[in-house]
């Protein structure tokens, strides 16, 4: 099977691929088993510096690999390299934490001894998104493979050129071969190599219906999956917040990638009293951002990654217009481009309030008070984070348990952070990626009981 990676700002072609046969991704993934069996037993340290190693590699190759993710999916070029050095702090940073966090854990009992030991669990599965093609790589590779794990990556078509360069990440580090492979494989392939009794278990970030479909292969095969799904985060603004600021994190929080993330704001939840100033604030902000070709340092929104997505948003826009939506800014599409668009007096039932909206689209929503808008917030299957602005710190602490999602930012936008544990509630899936939580996804915790 052949693939072909489309630069979304130009239609030219980027890179063709060649799918991997039934025999060769069999061959791969019996070198998977056979480098685990050995990778196991290389020490933590060593492992920690070839780590160390990797993100040595991000680094130096920056703009290499830069210019690939933009190329292949759009990503105005300065937050492509902004991607590629977080790569190297994930790595950095498992590398520096990883002894303390897989080291024995004593628990006294009757026994002489008993701990809880880290054992690795053998081939990791990731099937990972276009929309952070690094990112999202880097995030469960260097956790996983620090703790003895090797790595199989079924990454999007759209970026096969991001995933040989991941791939090469690893080679060029000094990674024993077969550690981390990159599969180049169909879809329809993916069902078998979940199945294979050397994949231990799956992580996946991508659709509530991809995460639903792989994790009912997995549970027939009882593996463990780690799900990051969709999101339709909510940004709260109080009454008592700085408006200015308020709107300068929003339009981040909005418009990072060009609003393709699923942690990124899309319910703007406004008091009534700041409803008027946030909305004619924010709709200035996001009309000075600059549109155009994302490999130009000046472009601040550049196209969606493909066409389809720009066309489901547009769709998006143009029911919840019907539904009763104001349009205050933007709404035309045009190829890959959608226009940043903003819509005012969004309700619940209109399409921009009920459904995840992956590009750049902006739903302004009234609360009569911050009961209301805890409510507006909590009104999604989604629940990946929200976002609180406010000047009143110890009343927004407070009010942390009326969120039921997996983060609560104040006067910030959610965002990962390699400290900090990350993942979802409800649709958005389960199990926490990042942080000591991160590493603990893909490892034995054993317990080992000795009595004299
Ligand atoms: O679609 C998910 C985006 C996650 C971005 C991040 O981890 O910062």
């Amino acid at each position: 099977m052949k693939f072909k990676s489309t630069n979304p700002y130009n239609g030219q072609t980027v890179g063709h691929y060649t799918g991997l046969t039934e025999k060769e991704l069999s061959d791969k993934l019996a070198k998977s088993q056979e480098a685990f069996e050995s990778w196991r037993k290389v020490s933590l340290s060593e492992r920690c510096d070839l780590l160390k190693k990797a993100g040595q590699v991000l680094r130096d190759n920056v703009e290499e690999y830069a210019k690939m993710i933009t190329l292949e999916m759009g990503k105005p070029i300065k937050e492509s390299r902004a991607e590629v050095n977080k790569c190297a702090l994930v790595c950095d940073y498992y590398a520096d934490n990883a002894e303390a966090f897989l080291k024995n854990e004593t628990i006294s009992t009757e026994a002489f001894k008993s701990f809880v030991s880290h054992d690795p669990i053998g081939s990791v599965l990731a099937i990972m998104p276009w929309n952070f093609p690094f990112w999202q790589v880097f995030r469960y590779a260097a956790p996983t493979l620090t703790a003895g794990n090797t790595g199989l990556l079924k990454h999007a078509p759209n970026v096969f050129g991001c995933a040989k360069q991941i791939e090469e990440v690893f080679t060029k580090a000094g990674y024993p071969p077969n550690v981390f492979q990159n599969l180049i494989v169909h879809h329809d392939q993916t069902e078998k190599i979940i199945s294979h009794e050397t994949v231990k278990a799956i992580t996946l970030t991508g659709s509530e219906r991809a995460g639903s479909a792989v994790a009912e292969i997995a549970g027939r095969h009882i593996k463990k999956t780690v799900l990051e799904l969709g999101g339709n985060n909510a940004f709260i603004v109080w009454e008592d917040a700085d408006i200015d600021q308020s709107v300068k994190i929003a339009l981040t929080a909005r418009m990072l990638n060009c609003g393709q993330s699923c942690i990124a704001a899309k319910r703007f939840i406004l008091m009534e009293g700041i409803y008027d100033e946030f909305v004619s604030k924010f709709t200035k902000a996001v009309s000075e951002l600059k549109a155009g070709d994302p490999m130009d340092e000046n472009t601040g929104i550049g196209p969606l990654a493909r066409i389809d997505l720009a066309d489901q948003l547009h769709e998006q826009v143009t029911e919840s217009i019907k539904q009763g939506a104001k349009l205050l800014l933007g709404g035309k599409q045009n190829d890959c481009y959608h226009e940043p668009t903003i819509l005012g007096d969004v309700v619940p039932g209109m399409a921009a309030f009920d459904q995840e909206t992956f590009g750049p689209l902006a739903a302004m929503i009234k609360a009569k008070d911050i009961d209301h808008a805890f409510a507006l917030s909590e009104e999604s299957k989604y629940g990946l984070g929200v976002t609180v602005c406010t000047k009143d710190i110890e009343k927004a602490i407070k009010h942390s348990n009326r969120v039921s999602d997996g983060a609560y930012f104040v006067n910030e936008l959610v965002k990962s952070d390699p400290r900090l544990p990350f993942g979802g509630t409800k649709k958005s899936g389960y199990g926490r990626e990042l942080s000591k939580d991160g590493m603990m996804e893909f490892v034995n915790r054993k317990t080992v009981y000795v009595k004299k």
